[in-house]
């Protein structure tokens, strides 16, 4: 072990929560140390939205060569090499770590950057040390050591997968199950349908995307059925996972009736766990919550004082803007007062399956419990972009006050889901009243037409600007 080195302040994880409070830290003049057990990026770029994107965009490659001979190409039926796409992964991450701009501004900052360091533990409040034998004193500390996938209670669960072993695979699997229809497994499910592998996916609640507006979840679950996959929504409890020839077998049962699936690989995607385990919390004397989760208030500080949480460790929005955001508000805050607060905002999200969804603001079963709302609902196969490009699964639902005619929310499924939201975000943030938005002369054909038309047709409904709106119905 090393002598202690002194430090104002030591960020523990390099994901974007972590980069994001080094970087602030170190602007604001504190001795900053950063202090990860792997690489650069976190999960982030390793494991998560970098990888598993490139995996989306090879699957949609797939899709897209298979329209070609609507349009008078002829090409031969695609085939997929998984090995040179796992090449390709490794290149997307690699490209992405070179050119990530965050890692020079660390630098310019002043903060030194321990990768590959192992896992950190605090050995009391104020020392922390990492496997590697590195050992750091410091004044104030930030955990942004993200999380990790839940494993359940059940016998033989050690014989399930989870997303991460993707990328050890050498082949496609030509079976598999899917545990847990949130993000992470209709992401799961829905590339490696399209690669040609066949899929269960199980969801135990009543639907997939439990989060997301119900015409949403219905639209990918029908979709994802109508691609060949099997979706069981409320399947029931599972009772055991066994070894059989040629996989794994998933033994559940609903209502005293016993069933079973099997495939090659069962992978698990059944929620996200803070990923504390090693860091002996007790010794600091910080506090989780009942899920596991680090428990932080408006300044994103632990029950201990001096100590921060930034990013999934904290098990709020566990997205990459988020972790961006929060690790701002601890860098700032472990650096200097007065402390910053972290503020609600709309936070867009969506998947990259096929169909895209995604959504920003209120669902409409939440909007209807505290407004009076008018819903519209503009169908993918009547808008002009997508019948030019084929895309004509899905639809844009807007969601607006009837008093005030604030736009409350915007779900959509469909090509480029994830994109057109993004446009719906800014103008809930900006407190844009509908007949704003369908003024706004937008580009034609584009697939943000399609969400000021469902603009123009909630303001002719609310009876605001009705001949103009006219114009927007053409998009
Ligand atoms: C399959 C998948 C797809 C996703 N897709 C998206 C997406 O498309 N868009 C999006 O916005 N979000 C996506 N997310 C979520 C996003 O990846 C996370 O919200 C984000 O990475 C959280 O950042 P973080 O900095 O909190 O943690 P992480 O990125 O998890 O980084 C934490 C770092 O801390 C390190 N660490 C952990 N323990 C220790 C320790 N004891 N000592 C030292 N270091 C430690 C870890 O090794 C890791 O490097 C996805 C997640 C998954 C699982
Ligand atoms: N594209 C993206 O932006 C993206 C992708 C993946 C993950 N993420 C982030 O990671 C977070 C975690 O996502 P996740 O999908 O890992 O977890 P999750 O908690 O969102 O979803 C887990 C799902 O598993 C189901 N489930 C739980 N126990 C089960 C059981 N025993 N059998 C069957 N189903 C069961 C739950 O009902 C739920 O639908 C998300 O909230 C999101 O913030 C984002």
């Amino acid at each position: 072990m090393s002598d202690s080195i002194p430090m104002d302040v030591v960020v523990i994880g390099a994901g974007p929560a972590g980069l994001l409070a080094a970087l602030r830290a170190g602007d604001l003049g504190a001795r900053t140390a950063l202090v990860t057990r792997d690489e650069f990026g976190g999960m982030a770029a390793h494991d998560g939205p970098v990888p598993v994107r490139t995996l989306a965009q090879a699957a949609r490659l797939l899709r897209d060569a298979r329209q070609l001979g609507r349009y008078g190409i002829a090409v031969t039926e695609p085939v997929l090499d998984y090995e040179r796409l796992l090449e390709r992964v490794r290149e997307v991450s690699g490209d992405v770590r070179t050119h990530a701009a965050l890692r020079e501004q660390i630098a310019a900052a002043g903060v030194t950057v321990h990768e590959n360091a192992g896992a950190a533990r605090f050995t009391d409040p104020h020392t922390l040390e990492t496997q590697h034998g590195l050992r750091f004193r410091a004044e104030k500390f930030i955990l942004c050591s993200g999380g990790v996938s839940r494993r359940l209670p059940i016998p033989g669960f050690e014989l399930t997968k989870t997303h991460s072993d993707a990328w050890s695979l050498t082949s496609v699997p030509p079976t598999m199950v899917v545990v847990g229809g949130g993000a992470t497994g209709v992401q799961v499910a829905s590339v490696f349908n399209d690669f040609g592998t066949r899929v269960q996916l199980f969801e135990a609640g009543a639907r997939i995307l439990p989060t997301e507006d119900e015409d949403v979840a219905a639209a990918v679950a029908d979709s994802f059925r109508q691609a060949g996959m099997e979706v069981r929504e409320d399947f029931g409890r599972i009772e055991r996972f066994e070894a059989t020839p040629g996989g794994v077998r998933m033994v559940f049962s609903k209502d005293g009736v016993q069933d079973s699936a099997e495939a090659a690989l069962v992978v698990a995607a059944v929620g996200w766990m803070a990923d504390t385990s090693a860091l002996n919390l007790a010794v600091a004397g910080v506090e989780t919550d009942p899920r596991g989760f680090v428990r932080v208030d408006a300044q994103l500080r632990t029950s201990a004082p001096h100590i921060f949480a930034a990013g999934d460790v904290t098990g709020r929005l566990m997205l990459v803007p988020q972790a961006l955001q929060d690790g701002f508000v601890a860098g700032s805050n472990a650096a200097r007062s007065p402390m910053i607060s972290v503020t609600d905002q709309v936070s867009p999200m969506g998947s990259f399956t096929d169909p895209e969804y995604a959504q920003a603001g209120l669902t409409e079963a939440k909007a209807r419990q505290t407004h009076d709302v008018v819903v519209v609902v503009v169908p993918f196969d009547s808008t002009t972009r997508t019948l030019i490009d084929g895309q004509t699964t899905g639809f844009c639902k807007l969601i607006v006050d009837r008093a005030t005619r604030e736009i409350l929310g915007c779900h959509v499924v469909g090509e480029r889901a994830v994109d057109l939201v993004q446009i719906a975000a800014i103008a809930i943030e900006a407190g844009m009243r509908v007949e704003q938005l369908a003024r706004i002369p937008l580009s034609f054909p584009t697939y943000t037409g399609v969400l000021g038309r469902a603009a123009a047709i909630a303001a002719r409904q609310l009876q605001v600007d009705v001949d103009r709106a006219r114009l927007a119905e053409l998009l």
